[in-house]
């Protein structure tokens, strides 16, 4: 960790003698968009809640850009931070423009910054409706167009994608991308093992309220070298079920598997050292229909970790 720009040590939450948080750590750097990921009820949201003022933790300590934090987050230091939580920040009954304009006020924002964010957030026809007339994705778009207002060093999304159509989804993942491009740094929860995975340059699993795991998306799979080859095989009709699979007992190892369905053998190798041997002597016997190499991926890992 070279440059972090949070710091979160020891975290824990109560809520009526329930605890939510067991002692949090995690330090963020710079620039570096890091993913959130655990199963519901895990501690995110709280997590990320603490971090911006909206609950005060019992235990623990969180630095941000070099200044503690303690309850109330200084003016300067909200400034700084974008935030999008689950529930909405906006008012209904305002239209997009006027919502935007209301929290711009607070921040010295320009008009012309509304423009270009309702603009980018594909919203400029609908400035003028009322936000309760917008579906879902619209709402969680202007959420975090005024999130961006005031051009925030950190963003912080907390399942932003969640249950969206797949075009606003797509604009806010692309979002954090060209955030990422600007040196700014974005914390995101998610649910989406391919969203962590696309978007995020480390990832922490939390569960039960603690931190289980931090790394990179790449060094957690290549840790489980969960890389295996898929082949398929037409099976002659003819031949005997018993035969096929005492001769597969016999080539495959503990952790390779295999089915067999309607005259099809499919077969899951792993990357061992006799990786090949096992693929040429059954394609020896039978006719080999199709095969592929599987990299794992961040649902293996999640899995790993439940189990
Ligand atoms: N205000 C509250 N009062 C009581 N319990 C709460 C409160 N807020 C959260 N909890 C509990 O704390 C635990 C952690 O919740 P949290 O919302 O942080 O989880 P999460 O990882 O964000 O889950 P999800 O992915 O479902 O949003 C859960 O068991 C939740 O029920």
């Amino acid at each position: 960790m070279n440059n972090p720009i949070i710091e979160i040590r020891n975290l824990e939450k109560n809520f009526s003698g329930f605890k939510a948080l067991k002692g949090i750590n995690l330090q963020i750097d710079r620039g570096e968009i890091i993913g959130l990921l655990g199963p519901n009820g895990a501690g995110k949201t709280t997590t990320l809640k603490i971090l911006t003022g909206l609950l005060s933790a019992d235990q623990g300590s969180i630095k941000i850009m070099g200044s503690s934090v303690n309850k109330k987050l200084p003016g300067w230091l909200k400034a700084k931070i974008g935030v999008v939580f689950e529930e909405s920040n906006l008012y209904l009954r305002l239209n997009a423009i006027d919502n935007l304009k209301l929290f711009a006020g607070i921040n010295n924002v320009s008009k012309a910054r509304i423009a270009e964010l309702l603009s980018e957030y594909k919203l400029q026809d609908a400035a003028k409706k009322e936000v309760r007339n917008f579906s879902k994705g619209m709402k969680k778009r202007l959420m975090i167009c005024r999130a961006l207002l005031a051009e925030p060093e950190i963003l912080i999304l907390d399942e932003a994608t969640g249950g969206l159509d797949p075009i606003s989804a797509e604009i806010i993942r692309k979002k954090v991308l060209s955030l990422k491009e600007e040196g700014k740094t974005v914390i995101l929860s998610t649910h989406y093992l391919e969203e962590a995975d696309r978007l995020c340059d480390r990832v922490a699993f939390i569960n039960q309220g603690k931190v289980l795991a931090v790394n990179r998306p790449s060094a957690f799979k290549n840790k489980l070298q969960e890389k295996y080859l898929e082949l398929k095989f037409l099976i002659d009709p003819d031949l005997d079920l018993k035969e096929i699979k005492k001769f597969l007992e016999g080539v495959l190892a503990a952790k390779d598997d295999y089915s067999l369905q309607s005259g099809v053998l499919n077969l899951k190798l792993n990357f061992d050292q006799q990786l090949f041997n096992k693929a040429e002597r059954v394609a020896a016997k039978f006719k080999l229909l199709d095969l592929k190499k599987v990299e794992a991926d961040l649902q293996q890992v999640f899995n790993n970790f439940n189990n």
